[in-house]
């Protein structure tokens, strides 16, 4: 079941994105010693992060890594671990902890057993994980281009034998992608999906209507083992 929460733009829908995800997370920290958040890069999400940033939680008791990566060191202006190290892990929540998907390994690909060790590391299931949407209907590093896109919907996978990360080769110019798989995308308490903009509202009505590999954002919509919340804004 998917709720839907529209908002006129993005800057009205930030703050109200980053105290449900910052809910998630307290209710998480009263139960556990520790809770795990993933977010996605992009765009969109920057107004989320720092709004969220101001929370007021146990941010040293809270681990944050990432659904996705372009694979490039974080001097690179495309990296997504730069993005959320400067515009999320700031003042509150710079006490974090910080798991990163690059390993500075040649390749996305060469990288996918440490990452394996690293997310198994993670207190999970994530307290939330947070989801962009393209254009073309991907998530995460998900696109319909994918040349191995079947082994990241990992069809009938769990996690107990999916990877948690796969690398994307080909999939976008010009980098190679990291992506957490669709099984450990929903290995989480609650799964919101961001977007925002008419051309998107239209992407996102198709996804809706059923799991298509034209809209890889369709597995996540048409699961019914995680709860998810699209936060959608018109323009
Ligand atoms: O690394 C990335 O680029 C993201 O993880 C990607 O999946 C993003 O969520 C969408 O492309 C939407 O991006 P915008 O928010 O910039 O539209």
């Amino acid at each position: 079941m998917v709720d839907i929460r529209w908002f006129d733009d993005n800057p009205s829908l930030a703050p109200a994105l980053a105290a449900a995800v910052a809910d998630d997370l307290r209710a998480v920290l009263q139960k556990e010693p520790h809770a795990a958040l993933a977010v996605s890069g992009g765009r969109s999400p920057v107004p989320v992060f720092e709004a969220l940033r101001g929370e007021d939680l146990d941010w040293a008791r809270v681990v944050v890594t990432l659904v996705d990566e372009r694979w490039v060191p974080e001097t690179d202006p495309a990296s997504n671990a730069a993005l959320v190290k400067t515009h999320l892990l700031q003042g509150r929540a710079a006490a974090a902890r910080f798991v990163p998907l690059y390993t500075g390994d040649g390749s996305a690909r060469e990288a996918e057993g440490a990452l394996a060790a690293a997310f198994n590391g993670l207190p999970l299931p994530f307290a939330a994980l947070i989801l962009g949407m393209g254009d073309d209907g991907h998530t995460a590093s998900l696109f319909p281009a994918s040349p191995n896109l079947d082994a990241g919907l990992a069809p009938g996978g769990s996690v107990a034998d999916t990877p948690p990360c796969l690398a994307q080769v080909g999939a976008v110019a010009p980098t190679e992608r990291m992506s957490m798989t669709l099984p450990w995308i929903l290995h989480a308490r609650r799964v919101y999906l961001q977007f925002g903009g008419a051309g998107k509202a239209d992407v996102f009505a198709a996804a809706l209507a059923g799991p298509s590999r034209q809209y890889p954002v369709s597995f996540v919509l048409a699961q019914t083992q995680t709860p998810v919340t699209v936060f959608a804004a018109r323009n």
